[in-house]
C-alpha cells in the first residue's frame, strides 16, 4: 500500500474531514439509540410509578437523529469525493510510470494488462479508505467512547463490550482479510486475463471473423470469465462467513452486557432506563462492523492490485537519462562505430555497423525482411541501447545526451506508426504543436494527402475515429508521414514511408523526397525501388553489417 501513502498525504484535509464526520455519524447513532432506550424505558416506568422528565431525552433524540443524518451525508460526500480524487491522482501517476516501460517485455506484461492496471486495479483501491481506514478509525473511536461511557455507568459491562467489539470489528475482519489474500489475488489476475481476452478479441475482430475463428476467441473469453466467477464466489463465501461470525459475536456481546447489566440493577449500581440505554448504545456501536467486514473481504484484492502498482513504481525503464547529461551542441552529424546489437545474446541482429550521416545527407537502408533496418533506426533514438560500439550525434555519445534533446533532433516515422483518436489536426499537431493551417497543409501536400483532407467536409477538423478507422491503410500511413515531416528535427528516420501506397504515389513521393524533407538529413529504410537522385547513398544489410548497395 506504499503507493497510496503520498497520494493520501496530498489530500489529508479531505480525508481528515471525512474521518471526523464518520466518527460523528457513529457517535450520533450510538447516542441516538442509547438515549432512545433510556427514554422509552424511563417513559414506560413513569406511567407505572416514578416521575421522568420527557422533554430532555425527546429533544436529545431529535437532535442526535438530525446530527446523524447531516454528518452521514457530509461523510459520504467528502469521503467519496476525496477517494475519487485520490484514484484520479493515482491513475495519472500510474500512466506516467507505465509509458516509459512500454514496450512491455515478457508474458505477464501485455497491453491488456497495462489497461487492466490503469482501470480495474485502481478501482479496487476505492475501498481502502472508505471501507478499511475510515471504519477502522471509527471503530477505535467507538471503542474508546463506549469504554469511557461504560466505565462510568456500568463498569462490569465494559470488558465484555470491548472484547466483543474487538473480536467483531478487528479480529473477524483480520482473519477474513488474511484468508482472503489468495482469493483476492485470484480475482485481480482473473479480471486482468478477462480484459486481455476481450482486447485481443476486439483488436483482431476482422481477422477472427474472416478466419472463422470467433468461437475460439469466445472460448478464451468464456474461460477467463468463468475464472472471474469462481474467484469472486470464493471471495463472497469468505465475506458471508466473516459477516456471520461478526453477527454472532455481536449477539453474544449484547447477551453478555445484558447479563452484567441485570446484575448491576440487582445490586442497585444502575437504574433500569440507563441500563437499557447502555445496552442499545453497545448494539449501535456494532454498526461499524458492517463496512469493515465488507472491506476486509475485498482487501486481499486491493492488496494484490497495490502490489502490481508497487511493482511498476519500482520498475525502472531500460532506457534512462544519463546521470550527468552533456548539453547537445548544434550540428547534426551522426556516426555509428562498430555497433552491435541483439534482442537476445543468442541471436545478434547487428554485427558491427559503421555509418556516417552528414548534415542534410539522405541515405537509404535496404535489405531483406528481418535484416535489421528497423532495429538500427530504433537504436538511433535510444529505444534500445547498443550492446557494443557507439552512436554519436554532434560528436557526443547519445547515451550522454538527455533523451528529450536527442529526440528533438531526430524524428522517426515507425513502421507501425499509429493514428491517434481525434481529428486530422490533432494528429498533425503532435509533430509540431505550434504549426498553423498553412504549415499543416504543406506537410499534407508533401505526404500526398492534402487533396484528400481538403475534400473532407470538415477538412483539418475531420474526426478520424479510433485508430484512424475512417482512413485507408495508405491514407493513415501518409497522415503519419505528414506528422513526422512536421517535426522540427534535423534528422528524419523514415521506416518504410511508402508502405501501403500505390506504385504511382510511392514513385511520386520518392521523387519528391528532397523537397519533402526540406534539406534535412534522412535515413530511409525501404523495400521500394528508389528513383535516381532520391538519396545520396544506398546501404544494403548483409549478415548484420552494412555494405554499399
Ligand atoms: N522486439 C523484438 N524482440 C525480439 N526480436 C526482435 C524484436 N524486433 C525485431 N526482432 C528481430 O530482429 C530482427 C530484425 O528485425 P527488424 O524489424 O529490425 O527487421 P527489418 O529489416 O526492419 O525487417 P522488415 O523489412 O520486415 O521491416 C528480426 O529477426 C526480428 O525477428
Amino acid at each position: 500500500m506504499k503507493v497510496l501513502v503520498p497520494l493520501f498525504a496530498a489530500r489529508w484535509r479531505g480525508l481528515a474531514l471525512a474521518l471526523l464526520l464518520a466518527a460523528t455519524t457513529l457517535a450520533a447513532g450510538v447516542a441516538l439509540l442509547g438515549v432512545s432506550g433510556w427514554f422509552l424505558t424511563g417513559a414506560a416506568i413513569t406511567t407505572a410509578a416514578a416521575s421522568f422528565n420527557l422533554f430532555g431525552p425527546s429533544s436529545m433524540v431529535r437532535g442526535f437523529s438530525f446530527l446523524r443524518i447531516a454528518s452521514r451525508y457530509g461523510e459520504r460526500i467528502t469521503g467519496h469525493a476525496t477517494t475519487l480524487a485520490i484514484l484520479s491522482d493515482l491513475r495519472v501517476w500510474l500512466f506516467g510510470r507505465l509509458i516509459p516501460l512500454v514496450p512491455f517485455k515478457g508474458q505477464d506484461e501485455r497491453t491488456g494488462d497495462f489497461v487492466s492496471r490503469l482501470t480495474g486495479d485502481v478501482e479496487t483501491l476505492d475501498l481502502v479508505f472508505l471501507q478499511v481506514i475510515a471504519p477502522l478509525a471509527t471503530a477505535l473511536f467507538a471503542a474508546l467512547g463506549l469504554g469511557l461511557f461504560l466505565w462510568f455507568v456500568m463498569p462490569t459491562a465494559m470488558p465484555v463490550a470491548l472484547v466483543g467489539l474487538g473480536v467483531s470489528a478487528i479480529g473477524a475482519p483480520l482473519l477474513l482479510a488474511l484468508s482472503g489474500r489468495r482469493s483476492g489475488a485470484a480475482v485481480i489476475r482473473a479480471m486482468s486475463d478477462m480484459r486481455i481476452a476481450a482486447l485481443d478479441g476486439v483488436d483482431g475482430q476482422a481477422d477472427l471473423v474472416a478466419l472463422g475463428a470467433v468461437p475460439l476467441s469466445r472460448q478464451a473469453f468464456g474461460a477467463a470469465a468463468a475464472d472471474v466467477r469462481v474467484a469472486r464466489l470464493k471471495q463472497a463465501r469468505g465475506v458471508a462467513l466473516g459477516a456471520g461470525a461478526a453477527q454472532f459475536g455481536a449477539g453474544l456481546t449484547v447477551i453478555g452486557v445484558l447479563w452484567t447489566g441485570l446484575q448491576a440493577i440487582e445490586t442497585g449500581d444502575i437504574g433500569g432506563p440507563l441500563m437499557v440505554g447502555a445496552l442499545l448504545a453497545v448494539m449501535a456501536a456494532f454498526e461499524v462492523t458492517g463496512p469493515i467486514l465488507r472491506g476486509a473481504g475485498r482487501i486481499g484484492q486491493s492488496m494484490a492490485a497495490a502490489r502490481r502498482m508497487q511493482a511498476i513504481s519500482g520498475a525502472e525503464p531500460a532506457i534512462r537519462d544519463p546521470a550527468r547529461p552533456i548539453a547537445l551542441p548544434p550540428g547534426g552529424v551522426l556516426e555509428l562505430e562498430g555497433v552491435r546489437f541483439g534482442y537476445s545474446a543468442a541471436r545478434p541482429v547487428l554485427a558491427g555497423i559503421n555509418l556516417r550521416l552528414g548534415e542534410g545527407e539522405r541515405i537509404a537502408l535496404v535489405g531483406g525482411s528481418g535484416s535489421g533496418k528497423s532495429t538500427l533506426l530504433g537504436l538511433l533514438l535510444r529505444l534500445s541501447d547498443v550492446d557494443a560500439g557507439s552512436i554519436r550525434l554532434a560528436g557526443l555519445d547519445i547515451r550522454d545526451i538527455r533523451l528529450v534533446d536527442l529526440r528533438s533532433r531526430i524524428a522517426l516515422l515507425s513502421q507501425d506508426a499509429p493514428v491517434f483518436i481525434g481529428t486530422v489536426r490533432d494528429n498533425l499537431l503532435i509533430g509540431d504543436p505550434a504549426a498553423d493551417d498553412a504549415t499543416l497543409h504543406a506537410a499534407l501536400r508533401r505526404a500526398r494527402l492534402d487533396d484528400f483532407v481538403r475534400g473532407l467536409p470538415e477538412g483539418l477538423d475531420s474526426w478520424l475515429g479510433e485508430s484512424g478507422a475512417t482512413l485507408s491503410a495508405g491514407q493513415a500511413r501518409r497522415l503519419c508521414l505528414a506528422r513526422t515531416l512536421l517535426a522540427p528535427a534535423e534528422i528524419l528516420l523514415l521506416d518504410e514511408p511508402t508502405a501501403g501506397l500505390d506504385r504511382d504515389t510511392e514513385a511520386a513521393f520518392l521523387a519528391d523526397l528532397v523537397t519533402a524533407t526540406a534539406g534535412r538529413a534522412v535515413i530511409l529504410a525501404t523495400h521500394a525501388a528508389l528513383p535516381d537522385g532520391a538519396v545520396d547513398r544506398v546501404y544494403r544489410f548483409e549478415a548484420g553489417r552494412l555494405a554499399p548497395g
